[in-house]
């Protein structure tokens, strides 16, 4: 199974790039992982760049791919269900699981429809940056969690 990550809109500041690379780069050993950064639509009206940039992300998924889609409003999980989540599918023949971060104003409903699941990190907004590394820490975690080694306590 392959993983994929789309997000909207350029990794800013520094700190996150840096967390960025140290997951993705640890993930790598587990599974493979690709990053997509789709432009945003920062500059237009709230509801209208919200439309264009889940027009842009649908149109990034294959009719396959299993999209995860992170909003706070979605469903909470403990780590360790979160990694029973990613293996189920990495086990039962999923090709494509592919998680999306919004950008500054998140999701159209286009895109949570589309979503086998909507999930939230925290009932707490993160800015669309910060919930970057966040997701990546979360995925390898689970990683190590699906391979019983000892990083989750
Ligand atoms: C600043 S938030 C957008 C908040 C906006 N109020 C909304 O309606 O979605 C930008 C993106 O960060 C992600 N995000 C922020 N906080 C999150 C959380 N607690 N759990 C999961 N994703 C989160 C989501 O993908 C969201 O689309």
């Amino acid at each position: 199974m392959k993983l994929r990550i789309i997000w909207l809109g350029k990794t800013r500041d520094p700190w996150i790039k840096e967390g960025v690379t140290e997951y993705s780069g640890r993930i790598g050993r587990y599974l493979p992982l690709a990053i997509d950064e789709l432009k945003d639509e920062k500059d237009a009206p709230l509801e209208e760049g919200r439309r264009r940039e889940g027009e842009r992300l649908l149109k990034q998924l294959s009719p396959n791919a299993v999209l995860v889609a992170l909003d706070e409003r979605g469903q909470q999980l403990d780590s360790v269900k979160f990694a029973e989540f990613i293996g189920k599918h990495r086990d039962s023949g999923t090709a494509e699981l592919v998680f999306a971060i919004g950008g500054s104003y998140g999701f159209s409903d286009e895109v949570r429809n589309r979503a086998a699941k909507v999930l939230a990190l925290s009932a707490m907004t993160f800015t669309h940056q910060m919930v970057r590394p966040f997701l990546l820490e979360q995925i390898y975690r689970a990683c190590t969690i699906l391979n019983n080694e000892p990083y989750h306590h």
